[in-house]
């Protein structure tokens, strides 16, 4: 379903609000969460919400996705992003947070564990951004639709628009994913999108089903919401 929110702050306490409910109400939640600019105000209410809660000790994140050749540790990677706007703030342990490394000799093996994880612990609560081009985690427009992680090459957009995330002018070229149909698979998942910026891959997903974006592959599902401010929906038909 798709839901519009008067602005972003509304989209983040909507979101935070099904977090902390998940997580209260699932005995094993797992949850696969985005990084990058969109979700970092649900997070922060997140962190808000759950202040004076226990619940956080049950709670287990796996990795939606990584930069093939960024160390864990750096500005800009997927892990450090979330390390500082949920792992650190919710005093997460180490054991509970199950992340590619995107500096792993073997990404066959790297992709093997994180499927071989998920198989024994199934993702019960899944939130995703959606690029500037419609993609999902690292899953590019293009890219097969797959039911296990793996290495995709990276769009020269998406290359372009992830230099925000750096320091410094950055070589990216493949990011470690998790498949559409893993992420599709989650027992609930909300897709968030935010600002001007999205408003015109928003229409392209909601009105032109024919550009086969990744994001697209997310729309009909009961178990799938959409959830935009009212910018990203600004070219959205009424
Ligand atoms: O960062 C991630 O973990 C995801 O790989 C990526 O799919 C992200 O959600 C989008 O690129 C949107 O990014 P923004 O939220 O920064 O626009």
């Amino acid at each position: 379903m798709l839901k519009i929110f008067e602005n972003e702050e509304a989209v983040a306490i909507e979101i935070a609000k099904e977090m902390q409910e998940q997580l209260r109400n699932q005995p094993n939640p797992v949850f696969c969460l985005a990084s990058g600019s969109t979700p970092q105000k649900s997070y922060f209410q997140f962190v808000k919400n759950m202040e004076n809660s226990s619940d956080r000790k049950k709670l287990k994140v796996v990795s939606l996705d990584e930069w093939i050749g960024i160390d864990r540790n750096s500005t800009g990677s997927c892990y450090q992003m979330l390390n500082e706007d949920l792992f650190s703030p919710l005093k997460l342990d180490e054991s509970q947070i199950v992340f590619f490394n995107g500096t792993a000799e073997d990404m066959k093996r790297e992709c093997e564990r994180m499927d071989g994880f998920i198989r024994n612990n199934p993702i019960t609560f899944s939130l995703m951004g959606v690029g500037m081009n419609g993609h999902i985690g690292l899953n590019e427009p293009g890219s097969p639709v797959l039911d296990y992680s793996s290495v995709i090459p990276l769009s020269e957009t998406t290359k372009e628009v992830a230099q925000k995330y750096f320091d410094e002018p950055t070589t990216l070229s493949d990011g470690i994913t998790l498949g559409l149909d893993q992420i599709k698979n989650s027992s609930r998942v909300v897709v968030a999108i935010t600002g001007e910026r999205k408003a015109e891959i928003v229409k392209q997903i909601f009105h032109h089903p024919d550009t086969h974006l990744p994001a697209q592959e997310l729309l009909g599902y009961d178990h799938i919401d959409f959830y935009l401010d009212m910018a990203a929906a600004r070219y959205l038909n009424k």
